[in-house]
């Protein structure tokens, strides 16, 4: 089928831990007739939750992609769904997922609103610029508003909302949706699943509600549209639907207005109505005209249009195991086309790399094909080096795209393999699991030598350990969690460093002066400046100087913990031009760096969490004096709907290891929290003492 961009759709559904994420999913599967029997989560039967350790728990891990066709205004609609993790610990998924869809369903629970998962995901794609429609689930549920809920997107996610709907009947009684903009009303039929549905007339009740929010409707989107605001004021009737669809589509994609519409996914109520609503508002890849980037070579500025014809690019958006075709990249094309058996450039690696094999994605099955286009997701094997967040590309037009940002790992397990045979396997097995996951990070502790993983959180490190164990057969024992810090510069320093080896042959020789800086406020990593003059040091050695340096920040010269930011500015230095080689050079920054960080004020910075706590109004006391105790810091409180009070405050990581169970104890098990990395800040002197007093006993 010839593949036309226009009716292609790249989207992903996003939302708190269980507004119905996968349940949503698992009905677009049915109703576009990719499944014929709909999978439910609490049975353990959805396709798209196929990890082991998805079906037992009842909660999405892995963000899983697949691929379905929908007849919308007689044309058929491709679209590519990625169904995304809710859990804060899995937050990389969504990031990553975000960083290549062309669109969103942020979904909500009528009845819990906006959670704070809600609002992560919603940050997320305001800093991808991803243009989404909103779906409030759970309508059938006690409790559930949808107005409510708009209210509070519109007040605590700061969207513009446009209500598209009007439910008919609520909870229980929950029957379907009244369309504003068609003024017809859609009831689903309780039975066969929902896959028919009437459209009538509005009920009596709900035409003077439907007149007032078209009203609203129309002032929104004329708004941002000079042609609908002239029609609007000389007659609202002259405006035509087609042309209220296409006013909004534009404004959704520019990110003015966020259309919402509401159903219920566990009864089988509105699904379809959001399939059409996906086609109808959110972005074709080419209405995203082109993506931007760095040509490597000349380092300026260029773009690719979305468009089959121009040079190939991707990005490489995760990389999975799988034990039959192995290692599988799953990436989403920008331009041009790939077809299997050919070769394309990893602009970061610099190497070409032969595509054996091209798979269209269905939750964890792969559908072979020989060639994939602009504007598709899809996956490959015969990558030998390949990482997340890469760009593939044409080798005669090379080009690299914005990389994804991952936040930092904050907690950390020591572990050794429970038989001393499996030290390889651990190795092995530690090695594929954190090339999949860039928020899971192995390491040596440089004190205790201990093999040390760290995560996004709890949760997070014993899904890694569980995987550990099944799928690559190796047990492990372990010890308590515990807070990976970071270290920080807080003066600077200027250090030469000769490195000189005299062996009888060919010696080593390399010169480097340098000063070492805290980084900016608020960067991560190395930021390198090279100001050496007139080929003192000859400009192929400084790539590896560079290296070196951004290497040897991962161990401060404190505790070994990661440097949070620094700044190098190579001033001068000199060469051999025998001895002088990249080696040379390489371990004079090496070795330079350890020196110079010797000679800093080096503090020791600790990971702040935001903490949000759901209590009856009853034990609050307890819960806040708990907080205060443990050096958090009370950022306000808030009542919901259910008269629960919802304490927000930021508490440093270390003060909340086995929270959920003190809450439990403060609380009778009335009270629940959520918690998410906030940021680093300066460690109490205390905290130091602890650190040493930990590694002395190792
Ligand atoms: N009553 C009702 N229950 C629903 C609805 N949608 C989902 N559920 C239930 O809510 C629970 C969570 O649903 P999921 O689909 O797993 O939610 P999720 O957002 O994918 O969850 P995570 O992936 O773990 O974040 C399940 O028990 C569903 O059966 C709905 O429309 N009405």
């Amino acid at each position: 089928m010839k593949n036309n961009l226009k009716y292609t759709r790249n989207i992903g559904i996003a939302a708190h831990i269980d507004a119905g994420k996968t349940t949503t999913t698992e009905r677009i599967l049915f109703y576009t007739g990719i499944n014929h029997k709909i999978g439910e989560v609490h049975d353990g039967t959805a396709t798209m939750d196929w990890m082991k350790q998805e079906q037992e728990r009842g909660i999405t891990i892995t963000s899983a992609a697949t691929k379905c066709e929908w007849l919308y205004n007689n044309k058929i609609y491709k679209i590519n769904i990625i169904d995304t993790p809710g859990h804060v610990d899995f937050t990389v998924e969504v990031e990553r997922s975000l960083r290549v869809l062309d669109g969103m369903v942020a979904l909500f629970s009528a009845v819990d609103g906006v959670e704070p998962q809600s609002e992560t995901v919603w940050r997320q794609a305001d800093k991808y610029k991803v243009p989404r429609i909103g779906f409030v689930n759970k309508m059938d549920r006690q409790g559930a508003d949808f107005f409510n809920v708009c209210e509070q997107i519109k007040k605590n996610l700061n969207a513009n909302c446009l209500i598209l709907q009007i439910p008919i009947g609520i909870e229980n009684n929950f029957k379907g949706v009244v369309d504003i903009i068609s003024k017809k009303a859609i009831i689903w039929d309780e039975k066969n699943y929902g896959t028919s549905y009437k459209i009538t007339s509005i009920p009596e009740e709900l035409i003077k509600i439907t007149n007032k929010y078209r009203n609203i409707l129309l002032e929104t989107i004329s708004e941002y549209d000079d042609e609908i605001m002239s029609k609007y004021f000389k007659n609202p009737n002259e405006i035509s639907e087609n042309e209220i669809i296409s006013s909004i589509k534009k404004s959704t994609i520019n990110l003015d207005i966020v259309p919402l519409i509401c159903g219920s996914s566990f009864k089988n109520k509105g699904v379809q109505v959001m399939l059409d609503t996906i086609c109808r508002y959110l972005p074709s890849p080419i209405d995203i005209k082109e993506t931007k980037g760095i040509n490597p070579k000349t380092e300026k500025k260029e773009i690719r249009k979305h468009n089959s014809n121009e040079p190939f690019s991707a990005l490489a958006f995760k990389i999975a195991t799988d034990s039959f075709v192995g290692r599988l990249a799953f990436f989403r094309v920008y331009s041009g086309k790939l077809k299997s058996g050919t070769y394309i450039l990893n602009s970061r690696s610099g190497n070409k790399e032969r595509i054996s094999r091209i798979y269209q994605m269905h939750a964890n099955k792969q559908n072979p094909i020989n060639l994939i286009e602009a504007g598709d997701i899809g996956a490959a094997v015969g990558f030998k080096n390949i990482k997340t967040g890469d760009t593939l590309c044409d080798e005669n037009y090379p080009i690299i795209f914005e990389k994804i940002s991952f936040p930092d790992p904050v907690i950390g397990l020591a572990i050794e393999p429970k038989y001393k045979s499996d030290i390889e396997k651990m190795s092995l097995a530690l090695s594929k699991l954190s090339e999949e996951d860039p928020t899971f990070i192995v390491r040596n502790d440089k004190y205790t030598g201990q093999t040390i993983i760290s995560g996004m959180g709890e949760l997070h490190l014993e899904i890694i350990l569980d995987r550990m164990e099944r799928e690559f057969k190796v047990k492990v024992n372990k010890g308590n969690p515990q807070v990976e810090y970071k270290e920080a510069l807080t003066n600077s320093i200027e250090h030469r460093e000769i490195y000189k080896k005299q062996t009888g042959g060919r010696g080593k020789y390399a010169d480097i002066l340098f000063r070492l800086e805290p980084g900016k406020k608020g960067s991560q990593g190395l930021e390198f400046i090279n100001k050496v003059k007139g080929g003192n040091i000859p400009k192929e050695y400084i790539p590896s100087i560079e290296k070196a340096f951004k290497e040897a920040i991962k161990n401060g010269p404190l505790y070994g913990y990661e440097l949070e930011n620094a700044k190098v500015i190579l001033i001068d230095g000199s060469y051999h031009s025998v001895d002088s080689d990249q080696l040379s050079f390489e371990l004079a920054s090496k070795i330079g760096f350890k020196n110079a960080a010797k000679k800093t004020n080096t503090i020791i910075l600790e990971p702040i969490m935001k903490l949000e706590v759901l209590t009856p109004p009853e034990n609050m006391g307890n819960i806040v004096g708990d907080i205060n105790k443990r050096r958090g810091i009370i950022q306000g409180m808030e009542e919901n709907r259910s008269n629960l009070k919802i304490i927000k405050a930021l508490i440093p990581l270390s003060e909340l290891f086995g929270y959920v169970t003190i809450l439990r104890t403060l609380s009778s098990g009335r009270a629940t929290s959520t918690m998410e990395f906030y940021n680093y800040k300066p460690a109490p002197s205390n905290i130091y003492d602890k650190i040493i007093l930990k590694k002395l006993k190792k």
